[in-house]
């Protein structure tokens, strides 16, 4: 998770690190605040980041996010893993880092880094990341096309239908200018995160839940929904288990979904008693990827 992962650092920490390297070490991390009685709030940049900007979030303070330079070494995923293991290599299960995907295609890698003080309780973790979004579906995310809504995040929530996703979840938004979106969702123990990034040419959305019961909710149910709101042309995903496949209900199943073909899909056991499946989806007319190896760090 990404906003999520900031739960408790010092007990467990699993890093899903995609595309967006550098901003899920960023929020994975988090950046800590240093004075909760201003109302101008400091916040210090983790891992040797510079703070570039900070912005309010709903006025929810858990919920504000911030933008951070990438100075060296979160430039390649080796030197992220060095850093990582000076703070987390020492837990009982040792820092483990894992790359699932295409060793071919430099743009579909699962980077994962895993550290835990105690074994995991059940949980299953849902990741999605989806490219080349439809252009109509990204538009809903650009400010101009919800004009005349009190509120543009509230509207882009609505309209694209992400409030149907998980519907029992409070939702606090957040609408970027002149684009973007970035929304944190939660129902009882249940966490949910999407940043969507619209423009045409490096469109991008991530999905992200976890805390949710795997034994009602379903696994494809709740894939297509996050589908429909913004029908990627390609999207892979990563779920997470720990307490064993029994417990996992259809969240070890292979899914199958109209339109799309699966190009790949790899089984990973994670140190500390973990599954990690990962899948990539491509729309049945793009062209075939040829499955890659797991590569251990
Ligand atoms: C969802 S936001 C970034 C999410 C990222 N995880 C974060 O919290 O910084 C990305 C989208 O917002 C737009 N955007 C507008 N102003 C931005 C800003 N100050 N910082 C980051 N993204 C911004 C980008 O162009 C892009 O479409």
């Amino acid at each position: 998770m990404e906003n999520q992962m900031a739960l408790d650092m010092n007990q467990h920490v699993l890093l899903p690190v995609l595309q967006e390297a550098r901003n899920v070490l960023m929020e994975s991390k988090g950046g800590k605040e240093k004075s909760s009685s201003s109302s101008s709030l400091q916040h210090e940049a983790p891992l040797g980041y510079t703070v570039e900007d900070i912005r309010p979030n709903g006025g929810i303070k858990k919920f504000q996010s911030a933008a951070y330079s990438n100075p060296s070494p979160h430039r390649s995923f080796s030197d992220e893993v060095a850093v990582l293991n000076q703070f987390f290599g020492s837990l009982e299960s040792g820092g483990d880092a894992y790359v699932i995907g295409d060793s071919a295609n430099a743009d579909r890698k699962w980077h994962i880094y895993y550290a835990a003080t105690k074994p995991e309780l059940p949980m299953v973790t849902l990741e999605m990341c989806m490219t080349k979004l439809n252009t109509e579906r990204a538009l809903i995310f650009f400010k101009n096309s919800v004009e005349g809504h009190e509120c543009p995040a509230k509207a882009m929530t609505k309209l694209s239908g992400i409030s149907n996703i998980i519907p029992e979840m409070e939702i606090c938004d957040f609408d970027f200018d002149p684009c973007g979106y970035s929304m944190n969702g939660i129902h009882g123990p249940s966490l949910s995160t999407i940043h969507v990034t619209p423009e045409e040419g490096f469109s991008y959305a991530s999905y992200e839940a976890m805390g949710f019961d795997p034994l009602t909710l379903v696994q494809q149910d709740l894939i297509e929904r996050v589908l429909r709101c913004f029908d990627p042309s390609e999207f892979s995903l990563a779920v997470t288990i720990f307490g064993g496949r029994r417990l996992a209900g259809t969240w070890t199943d292979e899914i199958l979904l109209d339109g799309y073909t699966c190009k790949e899909r790899v089984e990973q056991d994670l140190s500390g008693g973990g599954l990690l499946i990962y899948q990539a989806f491509a729309a049945s007319s793009v062209a075939a990827v040829s499955p890659g190896p797991t590569l251990h760090y």
